[in-house]
């Protein structure tokens, strides 16, 4: 009897579960069919398909402006046409302030005080008062601190010349030292020691592989009641830990010591003493919190990025000579790899912003609705709450935007023809306010297709560095363990090829 019971209890929760599964069609919105408990999105979570492939599909399958879809039951509005998107993103911004991303300040509050999940006025304040902090001129003194880490890259590179290296295990050695270095003034030392403690927390800091992790991030994203039930962190708590250790150790070091290096413990130390508003204190936890935020946010995504740059410049031998000829040409006319000799390098550029247009690392950015909002086109109220997901993976590979979306062609964002990308089709690091920090500043409010203000940014900056340091002296060459086409990974969180990217590296005279 308590069997039939029970199954009956667990029939009327299903019911309830899927009651969800009709509010699009109610609405009238075409709609991605959901399949059992897990929404449109069935082939993600059992890791069947990656992330970057299904939001393709999706916006493929489909040529209106907008798709609604389920994820587990949560109804999602998927926004595909750029005229909407610059709505939601810029124009109708207030309405669209937050991202749909749990964050309980009780059990994590490190993560709650993060630009990435703050929401409202706090998220305003927190941005008027880190925005300085990523100014060019902030950045280029930032810049001896990354060149000696472009140094140790390339003597990696001479230690193993003419043998296969894996290029993300390198370059996240290199992204690490670099962010390390920046975010907490130290030398975690990880191109030079293979066992370096920082490298191990930085992996485990954000480690998504296991099934349980993947699916508690999924949770702060799409089940936030799960969040607050199971208690869940975003980051590794140990890790977290250890790096709020060395964060701290820094600060008071240099306190007792007046030490000054011009780095982003520096800045947020400043910014904090500094901090003279009567209705919001930057206190250590918010310092603390961004400190921590840059260093997860600054490590993988970077290093992805000069992954797949590499990758390309492999199988493709002639847009990787003619960037040697650029990178070597400049290095001469300026004696050294100086700030303005990396400024001045355009196809290095070029080569960059292709690679985020093919290997965009957000696969789709995400939104949530303050309040009700009509659409004027189409007269569809989206209930307050919703969640808006921008695809920007089906974006980047759009015919009509990027003909030939497959094709490794930088020369879409050459001087001539950058201009002609339609605003909101390429996003590698969102827009409108909520933009991306790691590069922002004076493009708040502009489209990033106005690459020019790219190159002073850190993430580009950490990016062209390694660039720069590995081609003038190295070249990078397909080997029979790179695999050609990549094969990502459905169980990695960012984009990444199942067996890791191996790469020949031979030195060129
Ligand atoms: C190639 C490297 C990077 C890429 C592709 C990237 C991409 C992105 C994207 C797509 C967003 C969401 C923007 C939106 O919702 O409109 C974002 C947000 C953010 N990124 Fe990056 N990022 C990179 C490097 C960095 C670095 C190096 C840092 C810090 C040092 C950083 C810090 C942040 C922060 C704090 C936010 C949240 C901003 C806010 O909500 O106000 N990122 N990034």
């Amino acid at each position: 009897m308590i069997f039939v019971y029970l199954c009956c209890f667990l029939l009327f929760l299903y019911y309830l579960y899927r009651k969800n599964y009709k509010y699009w069609e109610s609405k009238g919105v075409l709609t991605e069919k959901p399949f059992f408990i897990f929404g449109s999105f069935y082939d993600v979570a059992l890791r069947r398909k990656h992330l970057f492939h299904k939001v393709r599909e999706i916006y493929d399958k489909f040529s209106t402006p907008y798709v609604g879809i389920y994820i587990f039951n949560q109804p999602t509005l998927v926004i595909r046409s750029p005229e909407l998107l610059k709505k939601v993103l810029v124009k109708d911004f207030d309405k669209f302030i937050n991202r749909k991303v749990a964050a309980n300040e009780s059990v994590d509050p490190v993560f709650f005080h993060t630009l990435f999940s703050a929401k409202n006025d706090n998220w305003r304040n927190l941005r008027a008062k880190i925005s300085p902090v990523f100014t060019s001129g902030k950045i280029k003194l930032m810049f001896p601190l990354m060149k000696e880490c472009g140094t140790d890259l390339l003597n990696y590179f001479k230690k193993r010349s003419g043998g296969v290296i894996e290029a993300r295990n390198v370059t996240k050695k290199y992204a690490v030292d670099i962010i390390s270095s920046c975010a907490f003034g130290i030398n975690s030392y990880c191109l030079k020691d293979d066992n370096s403690e920082i490298m191990q927390i930085a992996t485990q800091l954000v480690d998504f592989k296991s099934f349980i992790r993947s699916i508690s991030i999924f949770c702060f994203f799409f089940m936030p009641k799960l969040v607050d039930i199971f208690r869940l962190t975003f980051a590794d708590k140990k890790a977290s830990e250890y790096l709020m250790n060395v964060f701290k150790t820094t600060i008071n070091e240099r306190r007792k010591k007046t030490i000054v290096r011009n780095d982003l413990i520096d800045m947020l130390h400043n910014l904090k003493e500094n901090s003279s508003s009567s209705d919001f204190t930057f206190d250590d936890v918010k310092m603390a919190a961004q400190a921590l935020s840059f260093f997860s946010a600054g490590n993988d995504t970077t290093s992805i990025t000069i992954t797949f740059a590499l990758y390309e410049l492999a199988l493709n031998t002639d847009i990787q000579n003619r960037l040697r000829e650029e990178i070597r040409k400049r290095y001469e006319a300026h004696g050294d790899f100086t700030y303005e000799a990396i400024q001045e390098m355009k196809y290095l550029e070029m080569v960059l912003c292709e690679t985020l247009r093919k290997y965009p690392l957000t696969i789709f950015l995400n939104r949530e609705a303050v309040s009700n909002y009509t659409l004027e086109e189409s007269g569809l109220t989206i209930d307050k709450g919703t969640s808006i997901m921008i695809p920007v993976a089906g974006l980047h590979f759009d015919e009509e935007y990027f003909p030939n979306p497959e094709k490794f062609d930088p020369e879409r964002f050459s001087d001539e023809n950058k201009s002609k990308i339609v605003p909101y089709t390429y996003m590698p690091f969102g827009d409108g306010p909520r933009i991306c920090i790691g590069m922002t500043f004076m493009s708040l409010y502009k489209s990033i297709t106005n690459v020019d203000v790219l190159g002073q940014r850190f993430a580009m900056l950490v990016s062209k560095v390694a660039l720069a340091y590995i081609l003038k002296d190295f070249a990078v060459e397909k080997t029979d363990s790179t695999t050609v086409p990549m094969q990502l990974d459905p169980g990695a969180i960012f984009l990444m090829n199942k067996n890791g990217v191996n790469l020949r590296v031979v030195e060129v005279k």
